[in-house]
């Protein structure tokens, strides 16, 4: 489906922001790109890199107008943007969002919205360790999936209308309801950040000389933990003050599993470490095989030929009920 926009305006312009800017202009998907963000460093580096074609500090300002609105801040900054923005939204207008999760942002944002506005939270699952507006690049969404949480109400026209807007920038589309994705998302991104975080810091703790060793000697298994615990510090505090019980639902399962393991660890039970990592490199090889690896080397490489496309991986048509 062929998709054009009068003027997207986007709110934020970091990775993700400035990633969708490059991307929509290279396809030709909005005649005028509005940028809005809340420093003016930040905007004088958005505009020295030529994202767009109007820059303001006054959200309002580039709202106004816009038939497509995306939200690209951390999910923080949200109910101020939305309680700022919403009386100058046009009727028609789609107003969208980036944000890693989605049950929050449905809480916090939907009531603001206006009648006429179609609210369709999305959620590009693409992104790097890196932040702010020189991090983006236009292959960004390339074959990686976005999800979009639209309620029930909302007009296929306008979901359709987004979903082509996304798939124009490369993207496989997914709609599922918000509950669902914070679910999925815990436990695919979120708590593997997590660890990454807690294991990073754990060796941070470690005496000195030890640390030093741990860095000289690091194989790659560690320095991906390293690159993902490298991840920006305000977006991640906001998902897990957002997504706080669908995180220890899956924390739960977790810790389970991994005091099964400590278990086989500490009573040398060979046949079980042996079963749990032959099961584990089989869903590896099974992942690799649809096309679906986002292993850290291929983040944050623009160069590179994005995956094939893939199926997928644990989620479902919108509409179901059970979260689990
Ligand atoms: N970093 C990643 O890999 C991914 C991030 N996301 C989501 O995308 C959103 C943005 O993340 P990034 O682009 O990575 O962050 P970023 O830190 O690179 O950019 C955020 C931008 O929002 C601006 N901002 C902060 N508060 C603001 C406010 N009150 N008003 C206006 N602008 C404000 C900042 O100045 C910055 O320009 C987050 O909600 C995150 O959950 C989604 C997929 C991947
Ligand atoms: O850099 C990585 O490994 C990521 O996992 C990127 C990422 C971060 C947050 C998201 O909501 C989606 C993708």
């Amino acid at each position: 489906m062929s998709v054009k926009f009068r003027k997207l305006a986007l709110i934020g312009i970091g990775l993700i922001g400035s990633s969708i800017a490059l991307a929509a202009r290279r396809q030709g998907l909005a005649e005028v790109i509005a940028i809005s963000t809340r420093k003016s460093e930040t905007l004088e580096e958005a505009r020295a890199l030529n994202l767009g074609d109007i820059y303001t500090l006054d959200a309002v300002e580039a709202v106004r107008g816009a038939d497509l609105v995306i939200l690209c801040t951390p999910v923080g900054a949200y109910e101020g943007v939305i309680k700022t923005i919403a009386g100058a939204l046009e009727p028609g207008a789609i107003l969208s969002d980036v944000g890693s999760v989605k049950a929050h942002v449905v809480k916090v944002v939907g009531p603001h919205v206006p009648e006429g506005v179609s609210f369709i939270p999305g959620h590009p699952i693409a992104g790097t360790e890196h932040s702010g507006p020189s991090a983006g690049f236009p292959e960004l969404f390339a074959g990686r999936w976005c999800v979009l949480t639209p309620a029930a109400d909302v007009p296929a026209a306008q979901v359709d209308k987004l979903v082509g807007f996304w798939e124009a920038m490369g993207s496989h589309v997914e709609c599922m309801d918000a509950a669902h994705h914070d679910m999925v998302l815990a436990i695919t991104s979120h708590i593997p950040h997590l660890i990454a975080y807690n294991i990073v810091g754990t060796v941070a703790d470690l005496e000195t000389a030890t640390q030093s060793e741990v860095i000289k000697f690091s194989a790659s298994g560690f320095r991906d933990f390293t690159r993902i615990a490298a991840s920006d510090p305000v977006m991640w505090r906001d998902v897990f003050l957002t997504n706080k019980e669908a995180v220890l639902e899956m924390l739960g399962r977790f810790l389970e599993d991994l005091s099964v393991l400590q278990r086989a660890v500490r009573t040398g039970d060979g046949p079980a470490l042996e079963a749990m990592f032959a099961r584990t490199r089989a869903i590896r090889r099974s992942i690799i095989s649809a096309g679906q690896e986002t292993a850290a080397a291929d983040f944050g490489r623009p160069h590179e030929a994005p995956p094939a496309p893939a199926a997928p991986l644990f989620v479902r048509e919108h509409g179901g009920g059970d979260d689990a």
